[in-house]
């Protein structure tokens, strides 16, 4: 028996190594079984994950090297603990001083091994996790395991040979999907890409134990992957040149894609050891860039929103959710359907109620086909009877909780309220899906205020991953704990929000426009603004969004507010409440100009419902008519001034809203605007690229847009960002205790 270090403390790994004999002979054969323990778990998580860390890698080399170096150890091989495999390297990491044994040389050294080495995977073998995998010269899995190589998605590549191994094992095509995707497989699909030699249901680490001993002594010359090569393709440039497209056209200006595909090229065009520098050397690039940083706080980010908590002191931790079994949605329009769709996929039973007997026919065909194509696309099955339709809304009598979808009125939402607080249950939760009207008011239409929270999703509500669960002043815990799972439930990403107009995202969003309509004024042009913010990263300008969402949408939203008035002359016209405002937008739509849908908006479409923007002479008249009748002398505007104008007006708000506590901290804005309005994941989120150009500097330059435009309120800065500046700049993930020891001094 080896006597090996056995140190169990958390955050620490210990191995243990087994002597198997062989039965039945009398020839000592063993094996080695690394177990490396996990992070701790703080949470209610399970399973419980492993991620290489400095001290997780020293324990596999040591180890391996003591079973290669004993002439009694025959075949090694590799498990986790506790059912996983291995997660990938420890994230929190990479921000740190690296140190610990490297992974390309720990990885060779198992692959060069005379010994045959077998991966025992169960869990997850992500990352540098399933690197090592590859090094071993034959993998059994789980059926229920997962695996990838996801670093791309934290803006890195697989470079401990991932990018070597894989294109020479599954072939160019199917590893460059895997690697510039940074998708998980299932032990199913993995075994068809030949990354699997086997799959078992049963007891992994026994089934690889014994094919371990079953090919003891065989020549292992045809095990290491490295000695492949790429299977010859016929065109290997065209593949490159259309993988580069997509993965450019995927996310914009995001450089971990890039280099991904450039490694695999090294892969199928280089010898193994050359296509090893070559990962080295693009790795180097992207270790330690702005993009890499972003998308680790981003992943981090993602996870931290759900431990969600209010200023009433409700929190993740304590609340408990009720059951939602059987849900209603109430009117069957675009978000309706959308939210019909998305509940039944979540598996609950669903009431879908429209009042006005057209959209209920229409609804009753476009919600099975939708759900049709989401099957489809997720290879799921759904239970065609899990929703019934109906035109009464006495038919939610006995659901678990509603999701009222109508109109964007707050007259018609009102009635609605008050007609479901008679019909539902008393203890049914009601929700609104309303985009910016008052949760509170809404709430103080019903008999239980605190079951009432809004539930704001985003068009297609069975796609967009954003669901922005908005409490009010009564909403219970147990109700935004409910919205909050459902909402996870439901494969969305929920963030609690505080009730405002426009909640946190078009809050933002509204002075985003604004801006965007001012720099038109000044002289842009929309598809000036359009290209600056796409070569930022976004998938869509501002303008060319506008016109797929539909410009009568906040037309009809800015009348309701008494700004659209296009009555008004001179100086008055672009003047609403003491400060600047455009009427461009109202313009617009008095001309019969909604965007996509009436083939004519910012841009012209070759048909109403056409989806290819094309540059509009009609639009430039316009603009200069418009600025001519109204003085203003056209400048020239360039990208950045674009950039700094529309983000950082963004960003100023995104602060105000943490000030008001709104948002609970930065992570929550970020997601919004990743998952709901289009920003480059690469770049972390609003708040977070912020942090990267320095605080100091987005205070300056508000400063000096609004010297230069001072009827705009919204450019000056917020006094959250002023104190973190006077706090000396803090790092973003200590920001939550600059607005905490303000919110304890009120
Ligand atoms: C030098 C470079 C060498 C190698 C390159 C790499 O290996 S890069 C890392 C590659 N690996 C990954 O990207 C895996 C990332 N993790 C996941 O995809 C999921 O966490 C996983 C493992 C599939 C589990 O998913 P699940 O939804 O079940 O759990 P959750 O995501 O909430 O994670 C649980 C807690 O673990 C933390 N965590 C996850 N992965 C890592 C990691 N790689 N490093 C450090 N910590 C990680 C996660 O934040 C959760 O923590 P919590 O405090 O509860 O939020």
């Amino acid at each position: 028996m080896y006597n090996l270090p056995t140190n169990t403390k958390k955050w620490q790994f210990d191995i243990f190594l087994k002597k198997i004999f062989k039965k039945k002979t009398d020839a000592p054969f063993a094996q080695l079984l690394i177990n490396v323990h996990p992070l701790p778990l703080f949470h209610v998580k399970s399973p419980i994950f492993l991620f290489y860390s400095a001290s997780v890698r020293q324990g596999i080399v040591d180890s391996v090297k003591r079973a290669l170096g004993d002439q009694k150890v025959k075949s090694v091989v590799i498990c986790g603990q506790n059912g996983v495999f291995c997660g990938g390297a420890d994230i929190r990491e990479f921000g740190r001083q690296m140190s610990g044994p490297p992974l390309v040389p720990m990885i060779h050294d198992i692959e060069a091994a005379n010994k045959p080495v077998v991966a025992a995977i169960e869990g997850s073998a992500l990352g540098g996790g399933l690197e090592l995998a590859l090094g071993c010269h034959y993998r059994i899995s789980h059926s229920k395991a997962k695996l990838g190589l996801p670093e791309v998605t934290l803006g890195l590549l697989p470079a401990a040979g991932g990018t070597q191994r894989l294109p020479r094992l599954i072939g160019v095509p199917a590893a460059l999907n895997l690697i510039t995707t940074g998708r998980h497989v299932t032990a199913a699909e993995a075994l068809q890409l030949g990354i699997l030699d086997h799959v078992t249901e049963h007891n992994t680490v026994d089934v690889a134990v014994k094919f371990a001993l079953s090919v003891t002594g065989e020549s292992l010359d045809g095990r290491r992957i490295s000695s492949f090569s790429c299977a010859p393709l016929s065109d290997l440039d065209s593949l490159f040149e259309e993988a580069m497209l997509k993965v450019r056209g995927a996310a914009r200006g995001a450089i971990a894609p890039v280099a991904c595909v450039q490694a695999v090229r090294a892969a199928a065009t280089l010898p193994y050891a050359q296509g090893m520098e070559r990962e080295k050397e693009l790795m180097a690039t992207l270790f330690h860039s702005g993009q890499a940083r972003a998308l680790q706080y981003f992943f981090f980010a993602q996870r931290a929103v759900g431990r969600w908590s209010t200023p009433s002191g409700a929190r993740w931790d304590t609340s408990q959710p009720r059951p939602v079994r059987k849900a209603a949605v109430i009117g069957l329009g675009t978000m309706g359907r959308g939210i019909t769709v998305a509940l039944a996929q979540a598996g609950l039973s669903v009431v879908a109620v429209e009042t006005h007997a057209k959209q209920l026919m229409e609804a009753k065909k476009a919600v099975p086909s939708m759900l049709k194509r989401g099957a489809v696309r997720g290879g799921t099955t759904i239970e065609p009877d899990s929703i019934t339709y109906s035109e009464t809304v006495q038919a939610v009598a006995d659901v678990d909780l509603v999701i009222e979808a109508v109109f964007e009125d707050m007259a018609l939402k009102e009635k609605v309220f008050q007609q479901l607080s008679i019909v539902c249950k008393p203890d049914t939760l009601l929700c609104t899906n309303t985009s910016s009207l008052d949760v509170d008011h809404l709430a103080s239409q019903t008999r239980h205020p605190e079951l009432v929270v809004g539930m704001h999703f985003f068009a297609p509500a069975h796609v967009m991953k954003l669901l922005e669960v908005v409490y009010g002043r009564r909403s219970s815990p147990a109700a935004v704990a409910t919205a909050m799972q459902l909402g996870k439930k439901m494969g969305k990403v929920s963030v609690a929000v505080g009730n405002c107009r426009g909640f946190a995202g078009n809050r933002m969003l509204k002075r985003y426009l604004e801006q965007a309509f001012f720099l038109l004024e000044e002289g842009a042009t929309p598809e000036l603004v359009d290209r600056a913010l796409e070569e930022f990263g976004f998938p869509m300008g501002v303008f060319r969004m506008s016109d797929l969402s539909g410009l009568d949408v906040g037309w009809r939203v800015r009348k309701a507010d008494g700004l659209a008035d296009t009555s008004l002359t001179g100086t008055s016209a672009r003047v609403r409440q003491g400060c600047r405002y455009s009427p461009l937008g109202d313009l617009l739509c008095e001309h019969g100009r909604f965007g996509q849908k009436t083939g004519r908006g910012w841009y012209q479409y070759d048909k109403p419902g056409g989806r290819v923007a094309k540059s509009d002479p009609w639009l430039h008249n316009f603009l200069d008519e418009y600025r001519a009748r109204h003085g203003l002398v056209p400048r020239c505007i360039d990208q950045q001034e674009v950039l700094e104008r529309c983000l950082f007006v963004l960003i100023n708000e995104g602060f105000q809203i943490l000030e008001e506590g709104i948002a609970a901290g930065p992570e929550d804005i970020d997601a919004i605007y990743v998952f709901g309005y289009g920003w480059p994941r690469h770049r972390g989120g609003p708040m977070f690229y912020a942090d990267m150009v320095g605080l100091e500097r987005v205070v300056e330059r508000l400063e000096r847009y609004h010297q230069a435009h001072p009827n705009v309120p919204y450019l000056q800065p917020s006094g959250l960002l002023r104190r973190l500046v006077a706090n000396g700049s803090p790092p973003i993930h200590k920001w939550r205790n600059v607005i905490k020891n303000r919110n304890s001094q009120l």
